[in-house]
């Protein structure tokens, strides 16, 4: 199957999905779909911010009262006195104890609701169709499973939870200024347009900034995944330099981006909030400036004066606060609609649970399947693979050998034809009961930074003695039995330690484990030596009558013995027979393939 490419290519878009930092609907709704099962602590945590901030708005009505009653009439009433600020303590430190417990509260709430969009974005990857993977960039797909639901945290913990606070300061303190003098009331809440504006300007100006810097930082994730996965390539191309050149440039970009973007925060938000603040105080100040100056000025307003100097602060405050947080809400959003793109690919449509490989007989009928319309890369295949019979798949290079296995898996849907595994549809028969039955060994064996037991085990309950007999079974037992700590050796990264041949051995060995009657073996001798490469025939000799092995190989050696070898050409079933039958035809396909490799090998000999 085709590998991930290593070409110099420049920036790489994402989807236009990707790019639009709206809080759509469907976005929305996978916010509010995260935090649904904890609506109980949700609405406590308003609650409690709520009771908080109608405390905190108390604060300067107590001022008020104290100038009104006590310190403008020269009162000196102690106990009075002492219960006022007594009040005003205890109002305090409720308000404080509530905001502690409402942030606890909210904030679990927000790591909680992540904790299932992460865990919702994984497991939607692990059923995505492979046609998706052919064009998915696994460090862009790395990113948006944790660095983008990282930032949908944010929108949860920081911003709503910020501007809901804020939000109920603002109103608190708008209410309690209504009360006390409407006209003032009005020239504050000027301000809130004011803001309004503010904030969309800088809408305008950064969501490009924001948009493209997530882009830029996925792309150096994506490029730094593709190098380490592609280093042996790199080093012995040359091309570090290269790719240390290009990863330059990307960062590069990624400065300048976020660079537009703390340009669009510096201008905007704090500076111009601060001047506000300032015109409003004065304008404040003048209004009572006229009325002192027409004899208009009762002593109550000095009261009221400074419950509106403090009230002013505290209006300002929060929307300062709301406009410094959508800086941190574009990022988010891009985020969310980042992650509801992901979301939004369509699944391997699930199997109903009826269908049971028993046998392993494979049919296949009038088949055919292109990757992209108009392209056919196979045409009209019929086979029967009787239960338990061993068939080699042999064909040149983009024949469509891996095709036909991927179709066989279930990797991808054919057009037209059918397939039927002992005579039910292959759609029918369902996941786990249709993964568990058919195996496959890969042509570049995977293996986990685990040890030989886990890897041959791959999370399914297995005694040891299983796991031993498979390892049997694939002549892997004898090697695994040498390493230093037999199948308790770590393998590390890639099952690095290990030799190719080794590998493939194991990953046969972790094929035959869930005791499958199906086998498929796709270019599993490529890359081993001839010594390997018979026991790896001896292994498949032993599973004759038992399991169907279908096995594509490059290496006409690896099927010389099965029952009947196909050959591929151009998408079609050009010859079939047993290799004797093959041989025979005179200028045959199999034949000059055959004598090719021979002379090949001839060659490597000499
Ligand atoms: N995921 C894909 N998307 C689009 N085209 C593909 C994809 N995989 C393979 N192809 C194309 O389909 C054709 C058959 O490819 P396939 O990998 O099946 O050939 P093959 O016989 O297995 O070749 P090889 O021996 O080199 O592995 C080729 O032309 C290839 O370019």
């Amino acid at each position: 199957m085709p590998a991930e490419s290593l070409a110099d290519t420049p920036a790489r878009a994402e989807t236009a999905d990707a790019k639009r930092p709206r809080l759509t609907g469907p976005a929305a709704a996978l916010l509010v779909r995260a935090a649904a099962p904890e609506r109980r602590h949700l609405l406590l945590g308003v609650a409690w911010l709520l009771l908080a901030a109608g405390l905190e708005a108390l604060g300067p009505l107590a001022g008020k009262y104290f100038i009104d009653n006590f310190l403008l009439p020269r009162r000196t009433d102690v106990p009075a006195i002492a219960g006022l600020l007594g009040g005003a303590l205890v109002a305090g430190l409720v308000a404080s104890w509530l905001r502690y417990r409402q942030l606890v509260r909210l904030a679990g709430v927000a790591m909680r609701s992540v904790q299932r969009i992460r865990e919702e974005v994984y497991r939607h990857v692990l059923r995505l169709p492979m046609a998706f993977f052919d064009q998915a960039i696994t460090g862009q797909l790395v990113s948006r499973v944790t660095n983008d639901t990282e930032a949908v945290k944010t929108l949860y913990v920081q911003v709503l939870f910020v501007i809901l606070d804020s939000l109920i300061i603002l109103a608190g303190s708008l209410v309690a200024m209504l009360w006390l003098d409407w006209r003032l009331m009005l020239i504050v809440a000027t301000l809130v347009p004011a803001v309004v504006l503010i904030v969309v300007v800088y809408q305008r100006l950064s969501a490009p900034a924001v948009t493209r810097t997530r882009e830029l930082r996925s792309e150096l994730n994506a490029q730094v995944a593709e190098s380490i996965a592609g280093m042996p390539v790199l080093q012995a191309s040359n091309a570090t330099g290269r790719f240390r050149s290009r990863f330059e440039a990307l960062n590069d970009s990624h400065y300048r981006s976020r660079l537009r973007e703390l340009r669009a925060n510096a201008w905007l938000l704090r500076p111009v909030l601060d001047l506000l603040n300032v015109l409003l105080l004065a304008a404040v100040l003048w209004v009572f400036g006229a009325r002192a100056a027409g004899g208009a000025l009762s002593a109550v307003e000095v009261g009221v004066l400074y419950a509106f100097i403090s009230y002013i602060s505290r209006v300002v405050e929060p929307l300062i606060q709301i406009t410094l947080q959508f800086s941190q809400l574009q990022q988010a959003l891009v985020g969310a609609s980042r992650v509801h793109a992901l979301l939004a690919q369509a699944e391997v449509p699930a199997a109903p649970e009826e269908g049971a490989v028993t046998r392993g007989e494979i049919r296949v009928e009038q088949l055919d399947f292109a990757y992209r319309p108009g392209l056919p890369v196979l045409r009209d295949i019929d086979l029967h693979l009787p239960a338990g019979s061993f068939h080699g798949i042999v064909g040149h290079t983009g024949s469509g050998k891996s095709t036909l296995l991927s179709l066989l898996l279930r990797f991808y849907r054919a057009e037209a034809g059918r397939i039927r595994i002992d005579g039910i549809p292959l759609e029918a028969i369902g996941e786990d009961e249709f993964r568990a039955r058919v195996g496959l060994v890969p042509q570049e064996p995977f293996l986990l930074a685990a040890t030989v037991r886990e890897n041959i085990a791959m999370g399914r309950a297995l005694s040891d003695g299983q796991v031993q007999a498979a390892a049997a079974a694939a002549q892997a037992h004898d090697f695994i039995e040498r390493l230093e700590q037999g199948y308790d050796t770590p393998l590390g990264e890639g099952g690095a330690r290990l030799s190719v041949g080794q590998k493939q051995l194991l990953s046969i060995a972790r094929a035959l484990a869930g005791l499958p009657r199906i086998l498929f073996l796709d270019e599993a001798t490529a890359h081993i030596d001839s010594e390997t490469e018979q026991l790896v025939q001896q292994a498949l000799a032993r599973l004759r009558g038992r399991v169907t092995v279908v096995a594509i190989a490059h290496r006409l050696s690896t099927v010389r013995d099965a029952d009947r070898i196909l050959v591929l050409n151009h998408g079609r079933i050009a010859e079939r027979g047993t290799h004797a039958e093959l041989m025979a035809i005179d200028g045959g396909l199999y034949q000059r393939l055959y004598q090719l490799q021979q002379l090949e090998d001839e060659d490597a000999a000499d």
